[in-house]
């Protein structure tokens, strides 16, 4: 019996070393408590037999374990197989997943009939480290089996193969009656076959004309594959010259390649200082040791992508295949296929690239590491950092973490030596880092309904008279956060939900953040009736843009949010200008922070930075420390030297002096003793229980029973319940409950047995977020 994709049996599933590890437990229970909802009445009549072969198959369900069936076929299909069987009163396409023994050895005893598989497809199985991966991360991140498998199987029919298409080549013979038509499709079709539609519009004639040109000898009707392959990177193709600093990370990272053994890796270094380079050289070296290898890069945010899967052109000679949310449904079906042949070897993309499959994976990039983007918070609640290094430990490859600012809980696991590091001193070139000064804001007051100081200001005049690019930021999208009615005072939020109404000028309408929701701003104050009493509190990029724009009206002006420039392309034009030297003043959230490379840029002026501070977040001063840490890094990359200005009412706090002062050990050894001092991650394990229903009262009973019934354990601590910071959201009213335990304790362990003991409530939905970063 051939095995190739199987697991090898009685293999040690703890053995692979991260800080993530979790012990076994059986989860069926639990789960079946958390989603009971979801798991259909009619699943497949699990009654005898002992003909065919007998499979395991887990569905991209919400369903916490695989079904067996038999298989008819003269071979049993390996494990991570796609097949089709029936489930419930459907047929359902399924992964062959290994058998829990234990719950097998139970229904032998039974006489047992099991239904059969209706078809296996031709595709390429998942590859055993990937199916291996998605049952540790169910356990880790206490998701359901069948929903990590979802996020594996999101383009569909993709395992059925290629519906071949259709296409029109040149056959290079000219038709005996030519016509200026007929003339125009051959020129089209002469550089690659197209479609009928295609090869019309591109001659701007009717598709008749295509067809006609068949009959007629000038054309060729072909198939072709709808998923185009993608050019292999040019691994012999030379790098830039790197410098000593740079050629030394380099090969340090290519040792731990060459011995093929997993490590993380941290490459830190200050924002400038050629970590892109490095990390390109280690992508190279995994790839040209293996020909079948595939390394993937994982950025934090789609704006940065474009322009990235550019460079990656540039140094490798082929375009990598993309991975975001953006892509069209055939985009993304190409590049799961040709992940899963193995024939796309460098991947691009966005955290959920961590669950495309790959048949041999051998090194994950993980790009500004720090980054909160990296934590997905809707449907599965996972971060694709630590997965992405416990993706690595399992199967058994490095896993690169390149950061100027890296997040606390990386930077301990270095101190402790589960992480290698390397680090990169300076910038690239020499360039200088910028200057950072703090403007306190209670002696540099601006003027009433103004938000830039008088310094800034004149920093900004000074920039503009030499020609030079300043950068205001301001992490706030919209014209003012706040709309207040100047009567009564009432604030206008979104229905059924806590959440503030952020006027958009442009639009004149007022949109809620979280939910969406959106209106045009009312003349009439709704509680009140008072006209024209809504004022606009506070401001948004938009209203310092209006504020720029009058006191600059020679400037050339943009604003960049992601309202301003919804999409990738039309963030791309403004940050194409603005490289280009076409925006003197660009003023924008957090969208234009991260990666990008303006030479000519030489002002940053943080607008807000208490902004980030504010509300009670465990990681508030670190976020901050590292979101501001990057945008002043916007500033003189190039030749020029770059300066910073920081706008804050808190001139004293720590983590703002550390930034001025540059010392960001000393920001850091702070930070560590404060989570220390109170046992938060990475000192010890957090969890939060998060409950939401529409019905506050049923709620409050919920939460209050969840917390009594909380199993006394050494080491562990129950904080709460208590109401989110925003209570309601379209209609659902939230609680949350937090475990936080010492860090030798199984977190998940523990939220096992106390669900156990939780009686379900009838409409109040509990959620698990393990290592929780958003407090909302
Ligand atoms: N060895 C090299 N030869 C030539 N140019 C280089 C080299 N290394 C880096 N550069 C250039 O220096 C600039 C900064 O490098 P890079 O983007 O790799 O830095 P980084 O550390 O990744 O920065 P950030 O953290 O800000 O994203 C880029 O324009 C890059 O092209
Ligand atoms: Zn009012």
């Amino acid at each position: 019996m051939r095995f190739a994709h199987g697991l090898p049996v009685g293999r040690d599933r703890n053995s692979a070393e991260t800080d993530l590890g979790i012990k076994r437990t059986s989860m069926n229970k639990m789960q079946q408590l958390l989603y009971s909802d979801d798991t259909p009445d009619a699943l497949a009549t699990k009654t005898a037999d002992d003909t065919g072969h007998r499979v395991s198959v887990l569905f991209p369900l919400p369903l916490p374990k695989a079904y067996d069936y038999l298989c008819d076929s003269a071979d049993k299909p390996p494990i991570g197989s796609f097949v089709a069987a029936p489930f419930g009163p459907r047929e359902v396409v399924g992964v062959v997943w290994p058998s829990d023994d234990g719950e097998r050895a139970k229904k032998k005893s039974k006489v047992q009939k099991l239904k059969s598989i209706n078809q296996v497809y031709d595709a390429q199985p998942l590859a055993a480290d990937l199916v291996d991966f998605i049952d540790w991360a169910a356990e880790y991140t206490m998701y359901p089996k069948g929903a990590m498998l979802r996020m594996v199987m999101r383009v569909k029919d993709a395992f059925e193969g290629p519906r071949m298409q259709t296409a029109f080549a040149a056959t290079g013979e000219k038709p005996a009656r030519m016509t200026p038509q007929r003339e125009a499709v051959l020129a089209a079709a002469s550089t690659a076959p197209q479609s009928a539609g295609q090869l019309a519009s591109a001659a701007g004639v009717s598709e008749a004309v295509v067809r006609g040109l068949v009959g007629a000898g000038g054309l060729l009707k072909v198939d072709v594959d709808p998923d185009p392959p993608f050019i292999a990177p040019d691994l012999l193709r030379a790098g830039p010259m790197l410098s000593g600093d740079q050629q030394y990370a380099a090969d340090f990272v290519a040792t731990i390649i060459e011995r093929d053994e997993h490590k993380g890796i941290l490459i830190d270094g200050v924002t400038g200082s050629g970590k892109t380079e490095v990390y390109f050289a280690a992508v190279a070296a995994a790839l040209s040791k293996d020909p079948d290898a595939q390394a993937l890069i994982l950025l934090p945010e789609i704006a940065l992508t474009l322009p990235f899967l550019e460079r990656v052109e540039e140094r490798f000679g082929a375009a990598p295949a993309p991975w975001h949310s953006e892509l069209t449904g055939a985009q993304r079906r190409r590049t799961w296929r040709r992940v899963a042949e193995g024939q796309a070897r460098l991947v691009v993309g966005a955290r959920s690239a961590l669950f495309l499959p790959f048949p041999k994976l051998k090194l994950i990039v993980v790009d500004e590491e720090h980054d909160g983007a990296y934590k997905q918070e809707e449907g599965v609640i996972y971060h694709a950092r630590d997965l992405a290094v416990a993706r690595g430990a399992r199967a058994g490859f490095p896993v690169l973490l390149a950061s100027a600012t890296p997040s606390l809980e990386t930077v301990v696991n270095v101190d402790e030596g589960r992480y290698e590091a390397v680090g990169l001193s300076g910038r690239f070139n020499d360039a200088q880092m910028p200057d950072i000064s703090l403007i306190d804001m209670r002696d540099d007051t601006p003027d009433a309904g103004k938000w830039l100081s008088p310094k800034l200001v004149e920093e900004v005049d000074k920039n503009l008279s030499v020609n030079e690019q300043t950068l205001l930021f301001l992490n706030r999208r919209g014209y003012a956060p706040l709309t207040l009615c100047r009567r009564c005072g009432h604030k206008m939020t979104a229905p059924g939900s806590d959440t503030m109404l952020v006027e958009h000028r442009f639009e004149n309408r007022l949109v809620c953040h979280h939910t969406g929701f959106s209106m045009p701003k009312p003349s009439v104050c709704p509680v009140c009736k008072a006209v024209d009493s809504l004022t606009a509190c506070g401001p948004g990029v938009e209203r310092v843009a209006e504020e720029a724009k009058e006191r600059w009206p020679n400037a050339r002006i943009e604003v960049l949010s992601s309202d301003t420039a919804p999409g990738p392309q039309t963030m791309r034009a403004v940050l194409d200008a603005m490289k280009a030297g076409e925006i003197d003043i660009l003023i924008a959230t957090q969208v234009a922070a991260k990666g990008h490379h303006f030479p000519n840029l030489t002002l940053v002026g943080v607008v807000d930075a208490d902004l980030g501070l504010a509300g009670g977040d465990l990681r508030a001063a670190e976020r901050t420390y590292q979101l501001l840490s990057q945008v002043t890094g916007r500033a003189g990359r190039a030749e020029k030297p770059g300066r910073a200005m920081i706008q804050t009412y808190q001139a004293d706090a720590s983590v703002l002096k550390a930034l001025a002062s540059g010392d960001r050990d000393a920001f850091l050894a702070a930070e560590a003793m404060g989570r220390q001092e109170l046992g938060f991650p990475p000192y010890g394990r957090l969890a939060a229980v998060m409950l939401r229903s529409p019905d506050e009262a049923a709620l409050d009973r919920a939460a209050n029973a969840m917390r009594a019934a909380a199993p006394l354990a050494d080491g562990v601590e129950i904080l709460g319940p208590a109401r989110a910071p925003i209570y309601r959201l379209r209609g659902i009213a939230r609680m949350r409950l937090l475990v936080k335990t010492r860090r030798n304790v199984n977190l998940q362990a523990y939220l096992i047995d106390w669900l156990k003991r939780t009686k379900p409530q009838s409409g109040v939905r509990i959620t698990l977020d393990i290592n929780p970063y958003s407090f909302m």
